[in-house]
């Protein structure tokens, strides 16, 4: 199958090259407008941006053919994640392409701010000549603090380290081993306020990290301090930064980020403020990095696309398993299992358990949304995959319980699905996997039975008393329904008997009547599975 991809900001040209390499079609397209995007986009089953393009959950309702959206970067903000989850679309991005960029950014942001470096240049290039005014501080035996101590947070304090700075972190992820190792101190975010001479931020913007420092928090920074920003604008809030200096409590701020890009006339107000320096979201914008972040995304995008690899996905969780090739069987039973549950459970159904024994339990939960996507495929007009299976579950109410036991029971590997509880006719089904392909109902309300999962299948309570099955069998042959396969289970002589039965045709509901008419047939459901690889 062939791809085309629309490449959407100004990622560097060597993605061209890449996707070509993989014998993906890609068209670069940098000035739509809101309305041309929306149409344009239709024709694409993979979009590339950076930070400039919103992609948002009114974008992403037009992008009907849209497979996978991928950011040549690390920051994911102008993406609705959820959205695109719930259309069933992959996003992912490049975690580590950009990291040593930003680091040097931020670590260069530090140093100019310390030196007065914007400032003073500015001043040459005016003609001017003020060596008093641009006195600046050492950073050396200074305190860094470091809000996230992740990629680039790390980055960051090995490069100010070797500065002769001091550094301690707030990053309540981060682990102690990690921290040691980078000579950095773990504590609380307020006494890093306090300890701070420079205090710059590497964490996503969450409703935790939103306004981190503002004029609330004065009184707990050390007085006289710098600010760092480049992650995202807003971590400070960005209406206190002018205030936050001219009462002394800050003596520079740095910045790379912006709420809104470029800034708003408010802030561009704000940001004329002497003793803050700003550069227009450049931490990535190297020739190096951007390259890293352009090869990396074709070729992550493409694996994805040919199903090879998942690297860099956020929202695919349980799509990454599908190229584990242990997991490829379960998860082809789950869904057939999901099928079989849809057509045996009452109508209205919505409680649903799942249970896992032996080996498959490892993944259960994959295995979930595997079964989700066979309960919701036939009822959901949207097209439903591994990615949105859960999220559609949820919208229509569907309540699941899973449970799981690591040891084989009689089954290598078995899988159950519990129907709605006491309205069902049928309760329970459990299926397991013979081989690669070899996928069987083993086990109905506890009965055993052994039917392969694929076909049409009629499924029947029936009195276990002699005769029932000569009469089935002739009703169906007077329809001219032939039998494939049959199994019958019961428990003690005598009682409830159950029968599946595979025949060679699609059946009718006149063709089931005569059929449910019999004496001593108790409950009669017809199920109908895509033959063989879907
Ligand atoms: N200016 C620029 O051009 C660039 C900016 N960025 C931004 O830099 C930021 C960091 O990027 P990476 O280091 O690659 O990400 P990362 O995921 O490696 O690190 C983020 C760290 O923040 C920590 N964290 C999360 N919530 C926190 C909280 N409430 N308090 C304290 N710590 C918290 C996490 O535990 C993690 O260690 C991101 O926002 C990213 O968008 C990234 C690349 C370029
Ligand atoms: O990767 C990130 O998070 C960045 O902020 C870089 O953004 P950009 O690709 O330079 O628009």
């Amino acid at each position: 199958m062939s791809f085309n991809i629309l490449i959407l900001d100004n990622v560097h040209p060597l993605v061209e090259d890449a996707f070509k390499e993989r014998g993906i079609n890609v068209t670069r397209n940098h000035d739509l407008s809101g309305e041309e995007l929306h149409n344009e986009i239709k024709k694409y089953e993979g979009i590339v941006v950076r930070s400039s393009t919103t992609v948002s959950a009114d974008l992403l309702k037009s992008a009907e053919n849209l497979k996978i959206v991928g950011r040549a970067g690390v920051g994911v903000d102008n993406i609705d994640i959820p959205a695109a989850t719930a259309s069933g679309v992959l996003v992912m991005n490049t975690p580590d392409g950009n990291t040593i960029s930003t680091a040097e950014h931020t670590c260069g942001m530090i140093l100019a701010i310390a030196r007065n470096i914007p400032q003073s240049v500015n001043k040459v290039k005016a003609g001017g000549w003020d060596r008093k005014k641009y006195m600046g501080t050492e950073v050396h035996s200074k305190t860094l603090g470091i809000i996230g101590l992740g990629k680039i947070g790390a980055e960051v304090a090995q490069r100010m380290h070797e500065f002769g700075m001091t550094i301690k972190a707030y990053d309540p992820f981060a682990s102690v081993e990690k921290a040691d190792r980078l000579n950095v101190e773990l504590m609380e975010l307020d006494e890093l306020l306090g300890e701070a001479d420079f205090l710059t931020v590497h964490t996503p913007l969450t409703e935790k990290t939103k306004g981190l420092v503002s004029m609330e928090k004065a009184d707990k920074l050390k007085k006289g301090m710098f600010l760092v920003n480049c992650a995202r604008g807003g971590i400070y809030k960005e209406e206190d930064l002018g205030k936050l200096i001219d009462e002394g409590y800050v003596a520079g701020i740095a910045l790379d980020v912006y709420s809104q890009e470029p800034p708003s006339e408010e802030l561009c107000e704000i940001l004329k403020h002497p003793n803050i320096i700003s550069t227009p979201h450049l931490g990535a914008s190297t020739e190096e990095a951007q390259e890293k972040v352009a090869v990396q995304i074709a070729h992550q995008m493409a694996d994805a696309l040919e199903e090879k690899s998942f690297k860099g996905s956020l929202n695919g969780k349980s799509i990454s398993l599908i190229t584990n090739k242990e997991v490829q069987p379960y998860l082809k039973l789950a869904e057939k299992l999901g099928k079989v549950a849809i057509q045996l459970a009452p109508e209205h159904a919505n409680n649903f358990s799942f249970e896992y024994s032996g080996a498959c339990a490892q993944y259960s939960d994959v295995l979930t949304d595997s079964i989700l996507k066979g309960i919701l495929t036939e009822h959901v007009s949207e097209a439903v995959n591994l990615i949105n299976a859960r999220h559609y579950a949820e919208d229509r109410g569907i309540k699941i319980r899973e449970t799981k036991a690591a040891e084989a029971k009689t089954f290598n590997d078995l899988i159950t699905v519990n129907l709605d509880g006491d309205a069902a006719e049928y309760q329970e089904i459990s299926g397991s996997v013979f081989g690669d392909d070899d996928f069987r109902i083993v086990k109905i309300d506890g009965y055993g039975i052994e039917l392969r999962l694929e076909g049409d299948i009629v499924m029947y309570q029936n009195e276990d008393k002699p005769g029932m099955l000569a009469s089935v069998s002739s009703a169906m042959a007077k329809q001219d329904i032939n039998i494939g396969s049959l199994s019958l289970g019961r428990t003690n002589k005598g009682s409830n008997a159950i029968t599946a039965v595979s025949v060679d045709k699609k059946l009718s509901k006149e063709e089931l009547e005569p059929i449910y008419a019999l004496d001593g047939i108790k409950a009669l459901k017809y199920i109908s599975l895509p033959n063989g690889e879907e």
